[in-house]
Parts: C-alpha cells; sequence; structure tokens
C-alpha cells in the first residue's frame, strides 16, 4: 500500500503569523506538491488572497481551498473530512497536505478527525505546529496572564474561568509538536529566550520551541516531521472549558461543536477608498485602541494609485503595504474587524468610516 501522505496542522492565535508563515514555506518549497486548507474567522478570505497574490508557481490557486462555513474544528464532517477525500482524490496526489487554522479553532477536533475510517489509511497528521506572535504574549495581551487574572479573581469572587482567550492559547500549545514563537523582530532577544523556556515548561515533553520572523522557518524544519500526532491524542490534554453544557450531562466526544464561538464576533466594514496610507493606518490604530479591537485586516484602494493596498493589524500594530495590481476590484475599501463579543460594531464602523 502507498505511505500515508502527511498533513501538517498550523494552528496558532490570531495575528500570531500562520499565513506568513505558509507563503514563505511555499516559497521555498522546491517542487513539492503542497495542497493548502485554509479556514478564516471572517468571511472576506483576506488569507487566501494574500496566498494567492504570491507570484510563485509552487502556490497555483487550485492548490487552495478555503473553507468558509464556519470554523473547521466545529465542521469535521461536513466541510474538513469531504475537502480532504477530494484532495486525496486528486492525480496525482499532493505530497503534503497543510491546513491552516482559523486562529480561534481548538486542534485537538481536528486531529481527531484523522482517525476517520476514510482518512485514517491515507493520511497521517505529520505534526502540529502552533505559531506564537511571541510580542504579544510577553505583553500578556491574549495569553494565560497569571497576574492578570489573579487580580480579576481577588476582584471577583463569582469568577471561576480564565478569558476565552487564554483558554484557547492553552489548548493551542497543549497541542503542539512544534511551537513557533514568531516576530522576535519585535522582541528583545532575552524576551524572546525568556518565552521559549516558559512554553517549553507549558508544553509536553519533548515538544520543541523555535524562534523566528517573518515565519522563516526552514521548510525541511516545518514539514517532515513525522509525528503521527493523531495515534497520541490522550497525551494532548484539552483545556478549553465548556461554556454551552448540555444539562443532560452526556458529553459526546466530538461536543466542541460550539466551542466558545460566540465570545468572538467578527463584522466587515466597507468605505470610500483611502487618500494616505500612512494617515489612514493612524486612524486604524486609534479606532483598535480605543475599542479593543483583536484583528482587523483587508484591502483598499488609494486615491490615484493602481496597487491595492493591504491593511493588517495585529492589537495595537498597523502594517500596510501594497501588494498587487487592483485589477477588476472596485475601488474602496473592505475591512474584517475581529474581536470578543460586544464589540460596539456601529461605533467601530463608522470610526473607520469617518
Ligand atoms: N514584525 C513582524 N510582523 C509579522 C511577523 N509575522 C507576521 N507579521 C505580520 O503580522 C500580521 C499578521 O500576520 P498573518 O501571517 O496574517 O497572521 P495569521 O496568523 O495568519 O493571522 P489570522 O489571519 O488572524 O489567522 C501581518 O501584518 C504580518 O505581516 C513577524 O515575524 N514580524
Amino acid at each position: 500500500m502507498a505511505a500515508k501522505i502527511p498533513a501538517t496542522v498550523i494552528t496558532g492565535f490570531l495575528g500570531a503569523g500562520k499565513t506568513t508563515l505558509i507563503r514563505h514555506m511555499l516559497q521555498n518549497a522546491k517542487g513539492k506538491r503542497i495542497a493548502l486548507i485554509i479556514n478564516e474567522f471572517g468571511d472576506l478570505g483576506v488569507d487566501g488572497d494574500i496566498l494567492k497574490g504570491c507570484d510563485s508557481d509552487v502556490c497555483a490557486s487550485d492548490d487552495i481551498v478555503e473553507l468558509s462555513n464556519g470554523c473547521i474544528c466545529c465542521t469535521v464532517a461536513d466541510d474538513f473530512i469531504p475537502t480532504m477525500e477530494a484532495l486525496l482524490a486528486r492525480s496525482p496526489a499532493p505530497d503534503h497536505i497543510v491546513i491552516e487554522t482559523s486562529g480561534l479553532a481548538l486542534p485537538q477536533p481536528l486531529v481527531r478527525a484523522f482517525n476517520w475510517p476514510g482518512l485514517s489509511t491515507r493520511v497521517t497528521v505529520d505534526s502540529v505546529v502552533t505559531v506564537v506572535d511571541g510580542l504579544a504574549v510577553t505583553e500578556g495581551r491574549f495569553a494565560h496572564d497569571v497576574a492578570a487574572v489573579d487580580a480579576q479573581r481577588a476582584a471577583d469572587d463569582g469568577l471561576d474561568h480564565e478569558t476565552p482567550l487564554s483558554e484557547l492559547f492553552e489548548d493551542q500549545i497543549a497541542c503542539a509538536d512544534m511551537i513557533v514563537i514568531n516576530k522576535t523582530d519585535l522582541m528583545a532577544p532575552q524576551a524572546a529566550s525568556d518565552l521559549a523556556d516558559r512554553l517549553k515548561g507549558e508544553a509536553r515533553a519533548g515538544v520543541q520551541v523555535v524562534r523566528t520572523s517573518m515565519g522563516e522557518l526552514p521548510v525541511d524544519v516545518l514539514l517532515g516531521q513525522g509525528i503521527g500526532a493523531e495515534d497520541d491524542l490522550e497525551a494532548r490534554h484539552e483545556v478549553h472549558h465548556h461554556h454551552h453544557h448540555d444539562d443532560d450531562g452526556d458529553d459526546h466526544h466530538d461536543d466542541h461543536h460550539d466551542h466558545g464561538h460566540d465570545e468572538f464576533e467578527s463584522f466587515v466594514v466597507e468605505r470610500d477608498e483611502i487618500a494616505d496610507p500612512a494617515a489612514f493606518a493612524a486612524q486604524l490604530a486609534q479606532v483598535i485602541r480605543s475599542h479593543d479591537i483583536l484583528r482587523l485586516k483587508g484591502f483598499t484602494s488609494v486615491a490615484g494609485k493602481p496597487m491595492r493596498l493591504t491593511v493588517q493589524a495585529v492589537g495595537p500594530r498597523v502594517d500596510h503595504y501594497f501588494d498587487q495590481p487592483l485589477g477588476q476590484t472596485p475601488r474602496g475599501a473592505r475591512l474584517v474587524v475581529i474581536g470578543e463579543a460586544g464589540l460596539d460594531q456601529a461605533a467601530i464602523a463608522a470610526a473607520l468610516q469617518a
């Protein structure tokens, strides 16, 4: 029988650098036929567009499958498994499959899907790679922040659970075979190495922790780890609490269908094209700060310019760059905004449209 096709699961919180890492991998894959499955939170398809827009023949757009019917780990049977089966039926079959989960996905249910009868004989999880925004974690912006949680607890006796952000982070760390501390260009070397030590302590024994920036990991380090994560699920402890327990008490093994998604929300804001990228970036940074936005990304045209401007913000940091000709895209801006539930959508839209 033919060898199983290896599949790498790339996980990591919103804006950690998963798409950047995958783009670097595709550009350095040296002829390996890689099929990509990507799943975004928010419905603009920004990551797919960024990957298809990279002018390299290794990432032909029909090798990229976007799953946009919700969170990949919650729609495993309806969406993910049929997509995998379709990829496996291709001739020639891909050499490697890479799956980019949404920043809010729990990796465990996805890994579990590889034990499905139709998949288990044909693919194996080469490794689970968790990309971490090193700067955001050291700043305690979303990760498990002991001091902040303790302070909250002290202030509120009724509080018996951690924030959804820190729970997601813990699950993504607990499931990892390799942790990539990304964005080290924004960190002092000592802070990056302290974080590496800390995450080694939180992860399972033997998990590799590597440091990088712009996801520039050698392809041979990233792919071909040969772990077989689906055989080892029990070790990948799931810490995420379910906030929507069935009262009948029967805990199904696949009861992650609505894990915490209603704790986050996303929406799209459209506006007229902008005049000045730097001024717009400053405006976005202001809106992000005043409304506690976790992630904002999208595209806009700029008055008088033929290129599309990509805008990306992770917490308070806003990046913008021209990436490709506008082509047929109508002029104007489309932005997806992601945050914890309760965002003031009308006020945010008004501030972004000002
Ligand atoms: N300075 C710096 N910026 C980075 C690095 N890696 C990624 N970025 C930027 O961070 C932003 C988010 O990166 P993505 O690769 O889109 O992150 P993602 O994990 O795919 O994010 P989601 O779309 O939320 O899933 C982009 O603006 C990237 O250019 C890095 O190592 N250093």
